[in-house]
Order: structure tokens, then C-alpha cells, then sequence
């Protein structure tokens, strides 16, 4: 049978490529900052101008109505991103808008592609480290076109975790992911991290770099493309409580291995966020 998703496999790169490049140039120029959910919850005319281009490209490629998409700019607009069985497109065409913003140099382009209600490829090209890892299911996870694999790394004592502060200002909020943080280093573990964006801290995981990264309160289009990295570079995707792994639920555990996993969820405290499919 001819392998039907190679093609916009290799269009995601290709155009993930291209979304880079137009975020390197214009983080040379003024940036215009606005903010949505909240006042730290930032967004450029670079994540609307990129993500339009991102999803008119694919649009001209293969059609206008044969594929669907969820993307962080035009989601809101468009009411809860529901996965339909239909080939569809899940990008984040700025991940790191806050890094983008302040130029710490850690912003990716995450475009990942679900069919019946499956992720069949995820790319993240992390653009000013000009990195571009990508995945397909079943065929492994590779970062500039060399193999990666997590880490085999069993000893919690031994690892480094991300996890991330998150845009929630809520003080209850606050305090809990800081008395996680503060749970999870006295475990201890080598250290905790944090590159600002969702998809780059998968790939971390993924390339063995660090041993796992969770956080509550990331969206579906953070985490699609990292999700099918992780998982083909020998990864755990989880739920933070650990159960099975849940697009929608903006929770999200990853690991080199279920050992590590379940260790750092042990002092997880978790904490409410509304899903991204309004169920
Ligand atoms: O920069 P963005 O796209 O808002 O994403 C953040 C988390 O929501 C980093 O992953
Ligand atoms: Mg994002």
C-alpha cells in the first residue's frame, strides 16, 4: 500500500522550516506584544502572521477542505478544538512566544498531524537553535536526520526533570507547582530545567538530554508533536496522574522510561485546568 502520510510528513518539514526562518527575521525587528487569556499570557503579530502561512501552505498543498486544523492563534475563535476522525493538522506556530519576546533564544514551530483521532507524525523545529526533530509512528524519532533515543537512565537520583511555571497566576496554583518543584528536588534529583517551550522540553526528553517533563496547563498544540517524538524516540507519554495520556486534558508526563515517571508523579500535586475540547 502506498504510504499515504508521507507526503505531508515531509511538507511539515519543509514548511516548519520555512515558518523558522520568517521567526528568526522577526525577532530582528520591534516586536508588537498583546496578551490573551492573561497579562503574562503573551501573543505577537509573528504567531498570527506565521500560523496563517503555516496553514495556507498546507491548505494550498493538499486542498482546502480535505484536511482540518487546530491552531493556537485562530483556536479561540473557532470555540473547543475537537479532534474529529479527519486528517488533522495541530500547530503551534510559536512555541515560546515569552522567549520570543524577551530573546532567550528557545522558540520552536511544532506541527504535528492526527488521523482518526491518531497522531501519525510530529516535527519541532526549534529555530534558533536551528535543530528540527520529527517522528512518525512506527518509524522512529530523529533530530537533523541523525536517530535520537531517551535516556536509559532508572535511577530517579540520577536524572534531570523539566517541568515549567506555566501562565496561571492564580496563588494556589502558584503554590503548588512551587511546592512540587520544591518536592520533586529534594527527591533529589540532579536538577530541574525548563527551556520556556513545551515541544523543545520534549525533545529533551526525547534526545536523552533529560529524563522527563510534565506540566499542567499546556495545550494540545504544545504537546502533539512532542508527543509522537517522545514516544519514538523510546519514551513514556502519560497522564500526570498516571494514566493513559489524553490530548484534550492540557496534562502531560513524559519520560525516558515508566520508572522515572512514576517516580516524579509521586509528587505531582495536581491541580484543575479546563480542557482544550470544552468536555
Ligand atoms: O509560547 P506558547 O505557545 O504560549 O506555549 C507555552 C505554553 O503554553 C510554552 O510551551
Ligand atoms: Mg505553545
Amino acid at each position: 500500500m502506498a504510504d499515504e502520510w508521507q507526503d505531508p510528513y515531509d511538507f511539515a518539514v519543509e514548511v516548519a522550516k520555512i515558518a523558522g526562518k520568517i521567526i528568526r527575521r522577526a525577532a530582528e525587528e520591534e516586536i508588537k506584544v498583546n496578551t490573551k487569556s492573561c497579562t503574562v499570557d503573551l501573543v505577537t503579530a509573528t504567531d498570527v502572521r506565521v500560523e496563517k502561512i503555516i496553514i495556507g501552505a498546507i491548505k494550498e498543498k493538499f486542498g482546502e477542505d480535505t484536511h482540518c486544523f487546530i491552531g493556537e492563534e485562530s483556536a479561540a475563535a473557532k470555540g473547543p478544538s475537537v479532534l474529529t476522525d479527519k486528517p488533522t493538522w495541530i500547530i503551534d506556530p510559536v512555541d515560546g512566544t515569552t522567549n520570543f519576546v524577551h530573546g532567550f533564544p528557545f522558540v520552536a514551530v511544532s506541527i504535528a498531524f492526527a488521523v482518526n483521532k491518531e497522531l501519525e507524525f510530529g516535527v519541532v523545529y526549534s529555530c534558533f537553535e536551528d535543530k528540527l526533530y520529527k517522528a512518525r509512528k512506527g518509524k522512529g524519532a530523529y533530530c537533523d536526520d541523525e536517530k535520537i533515543e531517551v535516556s536509559d537512565i532508572k535511577d530517579i537520583h540520577k536524572s534531570v526533570v523539566i517541568s515549567e511555571f506555566g501562565t496561571n497566576r492564580n496563588v494556589d496554583v502558584v503554590t503548588e507547582i512551587c511546592a512540587t518543584m520544591k518536592r520533586i528536588l529534594l527527591i533529589p534529583v540532579h536538577g530541574i530545567r525548563g527551556t520556556g517551550t513545551a515541544a523543545t522540553n520534549m525533545c529533551m526528553v526525547a534526545c536523552g538530554a533529560v529524563e522527563a517533563f510534565f506540566e499542567i496547563g499546556i495545550h494540545c498544540w504544545d504537546v502533539a508533536a512532542g508527543a509522537v517524538i517522545v514516544q519514538e524516540a523510546g519514551g513514556v507519554l502519560l497522564d500526570v496522574d498516571g494514566g493513559p495520556f489524553d490530548l484534550m486534558s492540557r496534562r502531560m508526563m513524559s519520560a525516558n522510561n515508566r520508572t522515572i515517571a512514576d517516580r516524579v508523579i509521586k509528587e505531582i500535586k495536581i491541580f484543575p485546568a479546563e480542557r482544550d475540547d470544552g468536555k
